[in-house]
């Protein structure tokens, strides 16, 4: 298994051919790894350290500051993930990782908000510093035109309309998330798991990750194999919802985030996501006449909140 590095950049330009060179190298990784990095898009260098800044310095703040905006306070999943709040290996105790997520920040009057769409609504932030809002949403928005230039090369990989994806993105219940994994010492010479073995729940999801390394995504044959950090790349991986829309001719891999160094680790995935009341079933063109999809017709927010509830202990309590 390979995970190749495609320049996207033509996805820019108005070159029809390049754009088609660029969704067959996207297609190919998807059917193989599901797994490939990008090179050529337009976030900077300069964004991605500002980011950088402003992640580690909202960890540094003290835990009581942190809690004060706790997911768990948020009816709509936003806010401070402290450690072990998440598992996403079932099979493990809680990851090792603390995290803070936003998404589209609705007031709390906004008509789209109630009980059948529990995803949509507010985010918390931090007190300080007075920029981190303004900073957030920039970046998220940026990061969601990237996602929408991807998917709009899958669209031609798939053969499908290629606005198909991007009418989907009004209300999206993409989320912008930072990752910090702790130094942990080795007990035992014990390996030290980060972030369990899991698979994304969306469409596709963006990953920085800084120079520590520890991604690793599982072959076909059980093997874990590394996608180390390369400066100016991007991660994509497909999420659960492009491989039940496409019938699994694109693979929802599993990854984690395995650390034998123990080291101190920082990372921020964007998992792009449409609007809660997107209708996700088997692309037209993704299975034979009179062939039964794998997978049952379900909305893109019932299948989100679906997935939350088997990995954050205080959404399975709510729900049971
Ligand atoms: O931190 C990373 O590199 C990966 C995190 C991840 O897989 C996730 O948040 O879904
Ligand atoms: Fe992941």
């Amino acid at each position: 298994m390979n995970i190749p590095l495609i320049d996207i950049s033509s996805l820019y330009s108005d070159n029809e051919t390049e754009k088609l060179k660029v969704a067959e190298a996207i297609d190919a990784a998807c059917q193989n790894s599901g797994f490939f990095y990008i090179q050529g898009h337009p976030i900077s260098n300069a964004r991605i350290n500002e980011m950088r800044e402003l992640s580690k310095a909202f960890f540094a703040l003290p835990e009581a500051e942190k809690v004060k905006i706790d997911i768990t306070l948020s009816a709509n999943h936003r806010g401070y993930g402290k450690m072990k709040a998440e598992q996403l290996d079932p099979e493990r105790p809680g990851d090792i990782k603390e995290t803070f997520d936003m998404g589209l920040n609705l007031a709390p009057d906004h008509p789209l908000i109630g009980p059948d769409r529990p995803l949509y609504g507010p985010n918390q932030y931090p007190q300080q510093p007075a920029d981190f809002q303004q900073k957030m949403e920039r970046h998220y928005w940026d990061m969601l035109e990237l996602g929408k230039t991807v998917l709009s090369a899958l669209a031609i990989a798939l053969g499908i309309d290629k606005d198909f994806f991007a009418n989907k993105f009004e209300h999206p219940l993409s989320v912008l998330r930072f990752i910090h994994y702790p130094e942990v010492p080795q007990v035992n010479g014990e390996k030290h798991i980060g972030a369990g073995a899991h698979t994304d729940y969306g469409c596709i999801t963006i990953l920085w990750q800084d120079e520590t390394g520890g991604l690793q995504v599982q072959d076909t044959t059980g093997k874990w194999i590394d996608a180390p950090p390369i400066e100016g790349a991007f991660v994509i991986n497909i999420g659960n919802m492009m491989a039940r829309w496409s019938n699994d001719r694109y693979k929802s891999t599993a990854h984690r985030v395995f650390s034998p160094s123990g080291r101190e680790r920082y990372s921020m995935p964007f998992f792009v996501e449409p609007d809660f009341d997107t209708d996700v079933s088997c692309l037209e063109n993704c299975c034979a006449p009179g062939e039964t999809p794998k997978y049952e017709p379900i909305s893109a927010g019932n299948w989100m909140i679906y997935c939350f509830n088997n990995t954050y202990a205080y959404r399975a309590e709510e729900t049971a």
